[in-house]
């Protein structure tokens, strides 16, 4: 079975979609944890951030660009927003296709637990 999110990038299984272009697609995280709590991912399968390599560079550096464009779309860029990238068990990836997390919205503490 195709990964979750592929299914996602294939409208396999429905997601509410806030940007799409060739290579990116941002929707809206099912377990949101803040007011605003996207996902924003390569259209093309990389199961962690260590399957990434020099090749990747110009997709993966989309991601933030696209998440800060969304945050100014969604008026919470000055105030400040987090973005978050989990790898493996311990960084608590539970959907093995990178996305990056973008949540605004509410105030944020740090250190992230
Ligand atoms: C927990 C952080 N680590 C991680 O790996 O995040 C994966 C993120 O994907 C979210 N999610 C899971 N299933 C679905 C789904 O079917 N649809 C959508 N729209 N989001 C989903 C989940 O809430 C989590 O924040």
């Amino acid at each position: 079975m195709a990964c979750l999110f592929c299914r996602i990038v294939n409208r396999e299984i429905p997601a509410t979609i806030v940007f799409e272009d060739d290579e990116v697609l941002a929707f809206e995280d099912i377990a949101p944890q803040a007011p605003t709590h996207l996902l924003v991912i390569p259209k093309r399968h990389i199961a962690t951030l260590n399957d990434l390599d020099e090749g990747d560079r110009a997709l993966v550096g989309r991601l933030p660009i696209v998440a800060a464009g969304l945050a100014r779309e969604r008026g919470f860029h000055e105030a400040g927003y987090r973005v978050v990238m989990n790898c493996n068990d311990d960084g608590g990836q539970t959907v093995y296709h990178i996305h990056m997390h973008l949540m605004g919205g509410r105030r944020f503490t740090w250190p992230a637990g």
